[in-house]
């Protein structure tokens, strides 16, 4: 399995900086959870590190080598799923062909084989195979983008806002398998979201975005016991009622 390290990061559109100077790191088998407001940068920074976004300064390294230098030779340990499922499943290609597609170190006949198996892996009937995505619903449209990254054997998984676009019904289903899948497989993980009752839900360490800057991070029960940045104060403010953590002084009481 894989670490991920973000050194110094900037990403810029034209003039507009994006992402200026983030440094963080997911180590081996760990949870970040990216969090931040809209616009704070989170998702430029996931692109980033799949190379699908500009990088104008820093270092991106999976177990100490340049993540760039990795994709030139075809290696792509990182894997990133998309808010919204169609961005990363060809409309027109079955599911099973999807998957199969990418499939990493398994000869052509045994590949149909190993997407059944990671179709069964994130509980979606093998006989959905033969189906395009149009025929499935959003939640099964989503595990099947996570069937499609896991079969590439990602050390590292970039989750960005996977469960937002789904009926509230599945976004909890759909966070249990990924919870699950990141304890069974040990892939690191970069969680992003907007909502930090999701990421205390499956995060180990929490990273606050801002305006493109990384303003706070750290343990993720001491983040949410202590936030000490005025934007981890507002998200937090927009969790109903958080129930105390281990060790807080509601939970002493
Ligand atoms: N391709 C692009 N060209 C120019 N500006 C961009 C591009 N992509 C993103 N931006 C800008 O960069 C900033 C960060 O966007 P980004 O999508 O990374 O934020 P985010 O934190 O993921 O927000 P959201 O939760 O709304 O998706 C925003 O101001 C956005 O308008």
């Amino acid at each position: 399995m894989s670490s991920l390290e973000v050194h110094d990061l900037t990403v810029r559109y034209g003039r507009f900086t994006a992402v200026e100077r983030v440094s963080l790191q997911v180590a081996d088998g760990t949870v970040t959870g990216l969090v931040g407001g809209s616009g704070s940068g989170k998702s430029t920074l996931g692109k980033a590190v799949v190379g699908l976004a500009p990088v104008s300064g820093g270092r991106i390294q999976v177990d100490g080598v340049d993540a760039g230098s990795l994709r030139r030779r075809g290696v792509h340990p990182v894997q990133l799923v998309f808010q919204n499922p169609y961005a990363s499943l060809d409309p027109r290609m079955t599911v099973g062909a999807s998957v199969a597609e990418a499939v990493a170190r398994t000869p052509g006949p045994q590949r149909r084989d190993e997407a059944a198996r990671y179709l069964d892996l994130v509980g979606i009937d093998p006989a959905y195979a033969a189906r395009t995505p149009d025929a499935l619903s959003g939640g099964q449209r989503q595990r099947v983008a996570l069937a499609r990254a896991l079969a590439a054997r990602p050390g590292v998984l970039i989750a960005d806002e996977i469960t937002s676009a789904l009926d509230v019904s599945v976004q909890g289903a759909v966070l249990n398998l990924l919870r699950r899948l990141q304890r069974e497989l040990g892939f690191a993980m970069l969680f992003i979201s907007h909502d930090l009752a999701v990421v205390r839900y499956l995060c180990d360490r929490i990273a606050v975005l801002d305006g493109g800057r990384l303003v706070e991070s750290g343990p993720a029960a001491e983040v949410l016991r202590d936030p000490r940045h005025e934007t981890t104060r507002t998200l937090l403010a927009c969790i109903p009622a958080l129930p105390a953590m281990p060790g807080s002084q509601e939970a002493a009481a």
